[in-house]
């Protein structure tokens, strides 16, 4: 009989992921293996892969192990590494609630962007503090066709360029990235978000993903759209001392976004498991061949 990996799928704002809870590290993950688990018509599909595991059996994670026992050993869909990932993290805290390994309330969470402080309420919505925003200096500019836009640069933990636009269709299919410059700008890639206004304090984006394509949702991307729109409105926290709060139309929901004069950045969404599972190992090792 061949052996089977456990796996549970889950998404936030229908930016959907492959839950491979793995508490002690014993699962090989290459990237290979990854993309053939998010492959939407050959595996499971998803956007991309949340790997469940104890901080004190992962090198990345060991040194966090005190602060949060548990790490989100995050993968994109074409198995790439991230920093970050925002809808991903309200998924993985609410997997661990699901469990049985932590209560309702608050969590600590470790990613490769450090450690992040999670709020599981009792009406089902995550609250994530996803800490401060970078803005790396210099102009950067974004492309989809004949038309480009100057867009702003934020770090999240990773890298996003968000320009506002006047039509979420100027976005085009973005089947592929869209271009951007200087090519110096993101020598690891980018995130690419399109935005445009719905109301006072309310916008909507489209977005492309590194290593995942046009994905339903982003929250790092939201975090970034949100400070770029606080700056852009003349509401920089830091500046007016008071809170900026954005609501955040993603194709798949919405995302409520607050930056804090201190800079402090928390995003509040949903988190979804839908099924839950076993994966065929031998099939898993031929997929990857
Ligand atoms: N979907 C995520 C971001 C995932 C990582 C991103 N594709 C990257 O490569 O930086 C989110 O919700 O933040």
């Amino acid at each position: 009989m061949s052996t089977r990996i456990a796996f549970l799928k889950g998404h936030g704002t229908e930016n959907d992921f492959v839950i491979i809870p793995d508490p002690e590290n014993a699962i090989d993950l290459p990237p290979t293996a990854v993309a053939a688990l998010c492959d939407r018509r050959a595996g499971i599909g998803g956007d991309g892969l949340l790997h469940v595991v104890r901080s004190a059996a992962h090198p990345e994670a060991k040194a966090m192990a005190a602060e949060a026992e548990w790490f989100m050993d995050y993968r994109n869909g074409d198995g790439s590494i991230a920093e970050m990932c925002g809808n991903g993290v309200r998924v993985f805290a609410h997997y661990l609630q699901r469990a049985g390994y932590v209560a309702e309330g608050d969590i600590a969470v470790a990613t490769r962007g450090g450690v992040k402080s999670v709020h599981l309420s009792k009406d089902g919505d995550v609250t994530v503090g996803m800490g401060k925003a970078l803005f790396p200096e210099g102009d950067v500019t974004v492309s989809v066709g004949e038309h480009s836009w100057p867009a702003h640069n934020v770090n999240m933990g990773n890298p996003h360029a968000v320009a506002f636009v006047e039509d979420l269709a100027q976005a085009g299919d973005l089947f592929t990235p869209p271009p951007f410059s200087p090519a110096s700008a993101y020598p690891d890639g980018v995130n690419v978000e399109f935005v445009v206004d719905r109301g006072p304090r309310h916008v909507a984006l489209r977005v492309h993903e590194r290593g995942a394509g046009e994905t339903r949702s982003c929250g790092t991307g939201a975090c970034a759209v949100a400070v770029a729109a606080a700056r852009r409105d003349d509401a920089d926290p830091a500046v007016t001392g008071t809170p900026a709060t954005y609501t955040v139309d993603v194709p798949g929901g919405r995302l409520v976004i607050t930056e804090r004069p201190d800079g402090e950045i928390e995003m509040t969404g949903p988190a979804v498991i839908v099924a839950e599972g076993e994966i065929d190992a031998e099939w898993l090792d031929a997929a990857q061949r």
